[in-house]
């Protein structure tokens, strides 16, 4: 999806800016809007207080000379000024913390969306996608505030160093462009000092993914038998502990050297303000400027020197929340592979299938299928068998579109109609499609929610997904199918056959054309097994139906068979035309009837055998 950042420059920084600002604003107008004029606000404080000072001590020269000046104002000032401060200081809190919020959900929702944007299976595949989804996920919660305070911040200081430099022009023209020019090597030293933080967070995402994963694998309930019974909780906490010293490590050395390289640049600045100082002072003794004017530039200089530092601090600091927006800007318009077409075809009428040379190979792997030429009629079912690695479940996720083919292409209907499955609504394609999955997903919801997973509650389909499936046998006084599922929410659990009997209801809750069976039974009891195959049986009648098996003897409810190896079909017939022709499945077939100590092998049985 992105790339790996290196350093962001300024240009693209404020590329981003400029798309996020009118998001921030158009998500929250009122609230954002009020929080510039606060920051803005609050920036002319310093320069009012300075001058308040000034002529504070002006006034009580003035005094000492015998003059009149009104004190009670001058006081009244000093405090409205400093209520001021205060009320504007916690107004901004509040109303950050409101915007913050919203925007925080605003952000969190795009991200939920962009996944379901996602449709095929291809860009999860990329490593750099989990980096950027770490990444996002990471700092939606706090990457929002942080932008939104930097820039609240970043418009009070800008009003405040110019406000304070324009007491300083009281002094002379040239006074605030000296102190800035002073400083300017010490800022822009310390905003490359910044901006190296954001490169070595993103450098160490792939590592920090590594320690998380550590973390999840020694804490986590689904590792937690092989975890404890080969012991891996000390390697794991060695492995999690190296990976992140190795990085702290890395941002210590770097951090300490980025910051004595400031040292020299502090010292320029510092002789910079002496320098004034000392020039003030010996205007003081000429007689040209009075106490008053000492105050203020004593207090200016301290306070532009202030803003400006904390200016260039939040300009820098502001790189790391830009650069995460500027990531999630990237992501939610990257390319997001497999894609519904903007003007898709009409759903043909008839399902069958054809595949014309498909050939497929997952990112930088070798082929998975090679030059696949075969065509299902619709009502079929076809068996698909063949060695670990044959091939079969690549060839589901193809008619799944969880892939689209490398080369090749897939096409549905009959030949009248044949249409391109790339060419079709990818929502309605798979709404056609029930599927019970080798590894299918247990959430940890409900029974009921795990078999609707969002359908609307229909009560007589869902009885007789629960009677088919052999769901019912599971259900009892204790476990209805309000009951939740799973340890982390206080559910209860189900054993691996139950939970694959919930698969199956899940699938035949849908009214499906095409029916796909990834190994359905592989965690059943025999009992259990038959039961199913009856109602898979009954379903597949009228129905496509696509069985993935190493359990031969289920092969027997296809009407035809195919035999994979190494991505290639390289048997198709019935089963009783595999077996006469002695091939690769009359030889699974023997070695699995030899497994069960079915008697005679099946050239010894089967008279169609040769
Ligand atoms: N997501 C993936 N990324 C990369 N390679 C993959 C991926 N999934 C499968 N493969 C590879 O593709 C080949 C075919 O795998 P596939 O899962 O289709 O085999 P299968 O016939 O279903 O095997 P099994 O009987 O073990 O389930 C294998 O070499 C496998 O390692």
């Amino acid at each position: 999806m992105t790339s790996a950042s290196s350093e962001p420059g300024h240009a693209e920084l404020l590329r981003t800016l400029r798309a996020t600002l009118p998001d921030l604003w158009r998500s929250q107008p009122l609230v954002t809007g009020g929080l510039l004029l606060l920051g803005a606000a609050q920036g002319l404080m310093p320069a009012v207080t300075i001058l308040i000072g000034k002529w504070t001590v002006d006034g009580v020269s003035g005094l000492l000379a015998g003059q009149s000046v009104n004190l009670t104002a001058l006081a009244g000032a000093w405090a409205g000024a400093a209520l001021l401060t205060q009320l504007t200081t916690v107004l901004t809190q509040v109303m950050q913390g409101v915007a913050a919020d919203h925007y925080t959900l605003h952000v969190n929702q795009r991200l939920m969306r962009r996944m379901t944007e996602l449709q095929g299976l291809d860009v999860l595949e990329d490593p750099q996608f989990h980096d950027d989804i770490e990444v996002l996920q990471g700092g939606a919660s706090y990457r929002p505030l942080n932008l939104l305070s930097t820039l609240v911040y970043g418009l009070r200081g800008v009003a405040a160093a110019i406000s304070v430099a324009a007491t300083l022009l009281i002094i002379g023209w040239w006074v605030p462009l000296v102190v800035v020019a002073g400083m300017l090597p010490l800022l822009s030293r310390q905003m490359q000092f910044y901006r190296l933080g954001w490169t070595l967070f993103i450098q160490n995402t792939p590592e920090a993914r590594e320690v998380n994963y550590l973390s999840r694998v020694a804490l986590r309930h689904e590792y937690a038998k092989e975890v404890r019974l080969y012991g891996l909780a000390p390697h794991l906490q060695r492995e999690a502990l190296q990976r992140t010293r190795a990085y702290q490590d890395t941002l210590r050395a770097q951090r300490t050297r980025g910051l004595l390289a400031l040292l020299p640049f502090e010292a320029l600045s510092l002789l910079v303000t002496a320098g004034l100082f000392v020039f003030v002072v010996g205007q003081a003794q000429a007689g040209r400027v009075g106490a008053g004017s000492i105050v203020l530039v004593i207090t200016a200089l301290a306070a532009l020197q202030g803003e400006l530092r904390q200016l260039s601090e939040m300009i820098s600091t502001a790189t790391e929340p830009l650069s995460w927006f500027g990531k999630l800007h990237a992501f939610l318009s990257a390319p997001g592979g497999v894609q519904s077409p903007a003007q898709p075809r009409p759903m043909p009428t008839d399902g069958a299938i054809t595949l014309e040379n498909v050939s497929f190979a997952y990112r930088d792997q070798p082929p998975a299928l090679h030059d696949l030429t075969l065509h299902i009629p619709a009502g079929q079912t076809v068996a698909i068998v063949g060695e670990n690695g044959a091939g079969k479940t690549t060839l589901v996720k193809l008619l799944l579109r969880y892939y689209d083919p490398t080369a090749g292409r897939i096409l549905i209907g009959d030949a009248a109609a044949r249409t391109d499955l790339r060419d079709l609504d990818l929502n309605d394609w798979r709404a056609g499609i029930a599927a019970v999955f080798q590894d299918f997903a247990r959430f940890e919801w409900t029974l009921r929610e795990n078999i609707l997973l969002g359908q609307t509650p229909d009560g007589d389909r869902l009885n007789a997904a629960v009677q088919g499936s052999g769901l019912s046998g599971v259900l009892n006084d204790s476990r209805t199918l309000d009951t939740r599922l799973g340890q982390a929410f206080g559910g209860t659990e189900l054993s691996g056959g139950q939970w694959q009997k919930l698969a199956t209801a899940r699938a035949l809750y849908r009214s499906a054309r095409l029916l796909i069976l990834d190994e359905p039974t592989a965690a059943l009891d025999p009992r259990s097994e038959a039961e199913v195959f009856s109602t898979f049986a009954a379903l597949a009648r009228g129905r496509t139906t696509l069985l993935v098996t190493h359990r031969l003897g289920s092969v027997l409810m296809a009407d035809r068979i195919l035999v994979m190896k190494a991505g290639r079909l390289i048997e198709d017939g019935t089963h009783a035309e595999l077996l006469a022709r002695g091939g690769e499945y009359a030889e699974l077939w023997q070695l699995q009837a030899r497994q069960y100590g079915t008697g005679p092998a099946p050239h010894e049985r089967d008279p169609a055998y040769p």
